[in-house]
């Protein structure tokens, strides 16, 4: 006989740069240590389900199907809130805007469909933080909101403390000490939204409300490790009913080694000399502009530093005329790389990133210090963090790439003391981290926790 559905835990992806993915590796682990009578319904988009499942070794139809049903967790639909014929005209916020309006009915009719085809109400709502409507919906069902944020603890805090700090800087504070952990942060660190760029915009509304929200939830986890910012932890853990740190998820779940190495970086770092190589990557969304990418090309081109640059085929009209071809014998150029599996590769020798959440975290598993060009977002925190709080890094003079300023920064890293000293800090950093996720450890502590709460059905 079929054992009742226990617990049926209702999962909200939010499908653009690089959120659903981490959620959903935390939510496998999460089903792994479930009692077998859990479900997790993973309501997503289409095209985000397809990609994250697949490229992940699950496979779906992104409509329902029984992917995953090893780990009980299930795709569900929810509409991208593209009209019919749509044309984009107003950049890469106009997806997201048209997904989050349609959302909080279109997301209430994919849950209606998954509670009649599981035959068990949502037991607990988990949700990518950026809904911040998440704990109305939660309390309309009468369970608990359990959000998750993607990105660090410091992005977060800039979103909890937008009223204060909106109110101190526009009293003329020009520091943002008076908050737990910011003391070396810049008023200009800050994301877009918060005190400068367009404070009504939609984007920056959302994370506004978010902020307003979060204090409701029963409890938020992070893919990060408390002892990373124990300040910023401890801050956060004063503000929140509960606030869980369960990372670095890469230490926990280690990639597996692609099957096959598509695009040949894997084999062919395996020629190189240890920490010699310098590897490049941007995240999923930002591209850097075409003068900024001629600096970096010919910047390696004189270093001569072996590289993989990962970087959008349509950017790669962008490059110096023959530098592809001449590049060859120096190094890779990929549209897409193994990222995880490069930096914990031992001839890699710096990450040169533009300090998106999880290639910063993926930096400390593998070792590797940073190069940071922060683009928009939390990235320029990130990159504060990185070079004058755990300095294992150093920011892109004048915050853009120049042929100088990149050879300068290359030479810093792989050959100066100052290089070897970030390369100590990052290892620190590295093994503090494998003891959080290691038996007794905070980050086990903490899921187990979360694993707890999802489960328990009461609401806080
Ligand atoms: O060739 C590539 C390039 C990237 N990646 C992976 O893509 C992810 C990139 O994630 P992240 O570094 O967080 O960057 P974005 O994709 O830009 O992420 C968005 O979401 C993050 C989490 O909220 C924010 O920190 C960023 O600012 C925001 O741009 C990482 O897991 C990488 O391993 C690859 O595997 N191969």
């Amino acid at each position: 006989m079929v054992a009742a559905i226990e617990s049926h835990v209702g999962v909200v992806a939010f499908p653009f740069g690089t959120h659903a993915a981490p959620l959903l590796a935390i939510i496998r682990r999460l089903a792994a240590a479930s009692p077998p009578n859990t479900i997790f319904s993973f309501f997503n988009t289409s095209q985000s389900n397809h990609t994250i499942f697949t490229t992940t070794n699950t496979t779906t139809d992104g409509s329902g199907g029984d992917c995953g049903s090893e780990l009980n967790i299930k795709p569900y639909e929810v509409w991208d809130g593209v009209p019919e014929g749509h044309i984009f005209t107003r950049g890469h916020q106009e997806p997201i805007e048209l997904f989050m309006k349609a959302a909080p009915q279109s997301l209430r009719r994919s849950i209606d469909k998954a509670v009649a085809e599981i035959g068990k109400e949502v037991t607990c709502l988990v949700t990518d933080a950026f809904f911040w409507f998440g704990g109305d919906l939660a309390h309309e069902m009468g369970v608990s909101w359990v959000p998750f944020w993607t990105a660090g603890p410091c992005a977060l805090s800039a979103h909890l403390y937008t009223d204060l700090i909106r109110h101190q800087v526009g009293n003329g504070n020009k520091s943002l000490s008076f908050i737990q952990g910011m003391s070396k942060i810049q008023i200009q660190d800050l994301p877009e939204g918060v005190v400068f760029g367009d404070l009504e915009s939609h984007f920056s509304t959302m994370l506004h409300q978010m902020g307003l929200m979060l204090p409701r939830a029963t409890a938020i986890f992070i893919n990060s490790f408390e002892e990373l910012d124990k300040t910023f932890t401890n801050d956060l853990k004063s503000k929140f009913k509960k606030f869980l740190n369960v990372g670095p998820f890469d230490l926990v779940s280690p990639t597996p080694q692609p099957a096959q190495d598509e695009s040949g970086c894997l084999s062919w770092l395996d020629k190189q000399e240890v920490a010699s190589v310098v590897y490049i990557s941007f995240g999923s969304v930002a591209v850097p502009p075409k003068e900024e990418l001629v600096a970096i090309a010919e910047a390696l081109e004189s270093s001569g530093v072996p590289f993989i640059w990962s970087l959008k085929d349509n950017a790669k009209a962008n490059l110096p005329k023959g530098f592809l071809e001449k590049a060859k014998t120096q190094g890779k150029v990929v549209a897409w790389a193994p990222q995880k599996n490069i930096l914990s590769h031992k001839s890699v020798g710096v990450f040169v990133s533009h300090c998106g959440w999880n290639s910063l975290l993926e930096s400390i598993v593998g070792g590797v210090p940073m190069i940071c060009r922060p683009f928009f977002g939390d990235q320029r925190l990130n990159g504060r963090m990185v070079e004058d709080v755990w300095e294992f890094g150093i920011k892109i003079e004048g915050g853009v790439f120049t042929k100088q300023g990149m050879k300068v920064c290359l030479d810093v890293v792989l050959c100066q003391e100052k290089g070897k000293k970030m390369r100590e800090n990052i290892q620190v950093l590295k093994e503090v981290a494998i003891e959080a996720v290691g038996i007794g450890g905070s980050s086990t502590k903490n899921f187990k926790e979360l694993l707890h709460l999802i489960n328990s059905h009461s609401v806080a």
